[in-house]
């Protein structure tokens, strides 16, 4: 079931946002420091060409502190990495102008990409500007140098894209665990309030939600009768059976123990009425090995500007314990 990404308030951006934002504002500390002795040095060694250039970068890399001090997390840690990618981009051109071989800033541009780009972009993007930087130190230097500094780059490509590798994999199998519930392998409760939120922000553009609310019936008495191992397995089942009777992008939520929710955003009216009757259907005709297991379903609609998200959803509730109260086994639709 393909989690509907565009109603997720998505905290794993926000937490990658600020992490960049830390990054860079060490980074661009360290560097003042750096810049500052590596100008100093410079300057006493008479070597004015390079002084100029820790001068510059220095001034960038204070202007970039008071930014990422001033401007949000959200963007602050992309601008300073493009910025030192477009210096880097300039680096090998003034070397160039000056006659001076400026190829060893080149190995500081493929762990920058890491924070910008995926691996697959960033890949690219390195093996680019490695060709540049070795077309430039061609005009300035002999083959030998080329050559040694292809190598040297080549190789810290190699690891850095392994690691950019490693790192989405295990970012993803993070993700996973942290919005998946691990018995019932539906969303959990977290992502579902991160879905809630999306929805009341009326800047996502969402007009309408139609919120099921399902709960197993007599589930106390499958646990007493059979063993809460069992019970486990029910719930575990339950979710798949309600999995493959969804339609496409409706997520499915672990809400509580044996309750789960269902969000159909900006579908038709009565399509939730619909479709919670199939999965009532479904469960009832489900084989749970030897154990009987029904679902009661409440159903409410939320209209843009018609009253809080919470209130359909506090409806749904309602009338989900309105089909319990009926004999349960069966769906019950808040009236609008
Ligand atoms: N095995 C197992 N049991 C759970 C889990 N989560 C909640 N439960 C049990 O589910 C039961 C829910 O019982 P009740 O809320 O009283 O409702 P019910 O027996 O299903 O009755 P109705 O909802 O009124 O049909 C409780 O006994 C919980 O201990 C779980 O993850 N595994």
């Amino acid at each position: 079931m393909a989690l509907n990404t565009t109603l997720r308030q998505d905290s794993f951006i926000t937490l990658r946002d600020t992490i960049r934002w830390r990054v860079a504002l060490v980074l661009a500390s360290l560097i003042v420091v750096v810049m500052i002795t590596l100008g100093t040095i410079n300057t006493k060694l008479g070597l004015t060409d390079t002084a100029r250039l820790a001068w510059a970068v220095l001034a960038v890399a204070s202007a970039s502190v008071i930014v990422l001090l001033l401007t949000s997390r959200r963007l602050g840690g992309t601008i300073f990495f493009a910025s030192i990618a477009a210096i880097l981009l300039i680096v090998p051109i003034y070397g160039l102008e000056i006659d001076r071989n400026m190829q060893h800033w080149a190995y500081i541009f493929p762990p920058l990409l890491v924070f910008l780009l995926r691996p697959g972009p960033s890949l690219v993007a390195m093996v680019a500007y490695g060709i540049y930087v070795s077309w430039i130190t061609a005009l300035l230097l002999p083959p030998i140098e080329v050559v040694r500094f292809s190598s040297g780059y080549g190789l810290t490509v190699c690891f850095m894209y392994t690691y950019a590798l490693l790192q989405e994999q295990a970012a993803k199998m993070l993700r996973y665990h942290s919005d998946h519930d691990a018995l019932s392998n539906c969303l959990n409760r977290r992502t579902f309030n991160e879905a809630l939120d999306r929805l009341a922000s009326t800047r996502n553009g969402f007009q309408s939600c139609e919120f099921l609310l399902i709960d197993i019936d007599h589930f106390k008495a499958i646990n007493d009768q059979n063993g809460h191992l069992v019970g486990d397995r029910i719930i575990t089942q339950v979710a798949a059976e309600l999995g493959r009777s969804l339609v496409a992008d409706a997520p499915l939520f672990r809400y509580g123990g044996e309750e789960f929710a269902v969000m159909l955003v900006d579908a038709d009216e009565g399509a939730g009425e619909a479709l919670a009757e199939r999965l009532r259907s479904a469960i009832e005709q489900g084989d749970f090995q030897g154990v009987k297991v029904t679902i009661s379903v409440g159903v409410s609609r939320w209209r843009v500007g018609r009253g809080k998200v919470e209130s359909a959803l506090q409806k749904a509730d309602e009338a989900l314990y309105a089909a319990k109260r009926a004999g349960r086994n069966r769906i019950e639709v808040a009236s609008a």
